[in-house]
């Protein structure tokens, strides 16, 4: 099967398994496994904030993350097909309260304006406040698309005045900041919390960093582990974070050269793929993914009209150009 689902779906290397298994360890709810201690301080580094926590998924980094900015009973506001609100499971009302509220915007693109305009004020006894700005880079069901840099620093300028709290859904930095050539230090400064995933295109099993202040940081230990999430030998863990970070983080540009391979193979404008996704419109969304699937490749269904193919780290070229030919073929491309 050539999965391209989703680079969710990454199996540890056959190298990222020795890390995993001459990885230090200890028990982290005391704070002593030192290769999370490793992994933690690397990251927070990486963004240029004070301190970080591994958890063990996006979805629990990005809604512990707006937790630390975001009271109950105050809303974060977020682009209409963002993650955190279609695809967390309803978490930031049903685990803590948070109202959300969404913008509509074009193709996932952070249209900083719009947002700012839909800001209501803590303070008038009759309107929700909104506490903070939820931001995500790349944008998933924008298709991966960049976020560009000067509409986060309009956001980021703004609430600083504003004293709205800016969260990153970063669970693809790592291919915003290969495709745009902008460090993750810049995208770093311009959020207040972040929440980066080393289990989507860095290949790793399992987890995700949450950056912050140290103070914020702690706070938000105390809500992994109210959650279940504290852990203990998970070094193991953390190493294969580190191992992705030394080896898989540059080779990004190669997901995003095969989705831009794929885009031309199906007659998709190459422009339009910025990193490893690939999205297709107009088709009949179920036949093609169970056609598709008959003949060995597995696609997403993004709607009914959409599938969206991502490319990683278990896709080499030669099944790019397969999946090609067969997605081509049933399409009639
Ligand atoms: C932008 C963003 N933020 C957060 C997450 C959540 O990460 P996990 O909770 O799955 O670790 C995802 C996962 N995305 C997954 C995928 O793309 O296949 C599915 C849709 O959940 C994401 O795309």
């Amino acid at each position: 099967m050539i999965d391209l689902r989703s680079d969710t779906v990454t199996k540890p290397t056959p190298g990222m398994r020795r890390a995993m298994a001459e990885a230090e360890v200890g028990d982290d709810v005391y704070g002593e496994d030192p290769a999370i201690t490793a992994l933690e301080e690397r990251v927070a580094d990486l963004f240029g904030h004070e301190a970080a926590l591994f958890v063990p998924s996006g979805t629990m980094g990005n809604q512990i993350g707006m937790r630390l900015v975001c009271e109950p009973g105050q809303e974060v506001l977020c682009d209409a097909d963002a993650h955190v609100v279609t695809y967390e499971m309803g978490a930031a009302a049903a685990v803590f309260g948070i109202s959300t509220r969404t913008v509509v915007s074009s193709g996932g693109l952070l249209d900083a304006g719009a947002l700012i305009d839909q800001v209501r004020p803590r303070g008038d006894w009759h309107l929700t406040a909104t506490a903070a700005v939820a931001v995500e880079n790349t944008h998933n069901r924008g298709g991966g698309r960049v976020q560009p840099l000067a509409e986060l620093e309009r956001l980021f300028a703004w609430s600083r005045d504003a004293g709205v709290a800016v969260h990153l859904d970063g669970a693809r930095i790592w291919n915003a900041s290969v495709a745009a050539g902008t460090d993750l230090a810049t995208y770093g400064r311009l959020a207040d919390t972040a929440s980066v995933c080393l289990s989507k295109g860095l290949g790793a099993p399992v987890g995700s960093v949450l950056v912050a202040s140290a103070e914020r940081i702690a706070a938000a230990r105390l809500w992994r582990k109210r959650l279940g999430g504290g852990m203990r030998q998970a070094g193991v863990l953390a190493a294969a974070g580190l191992y992705a970070l030394d080896h898989h983080f540059a080779r990004l540009a190669e997901d995003h050269e095969h989705a831009r391979l794929l885009a031309k193979r199906l007659g998709v404008d190459p422009a339009t793929v910025e990193t490893n996704m690939v999205v297709v419109d107009d088709v009949p969304a179920p036949a093609v993914a169970e056609a598709a699937k008959a003949r060995g490749v597995l696609v997403s269904q993004v709607s009914p009209r959409r599938i969206r193919l991502v490319t990683h780290l278990d896709v080499d070229r030669a099944a790019v150009d397969r999946a090609g030919d067969v997605l081509a073929d049933l399409l009639d491309r």
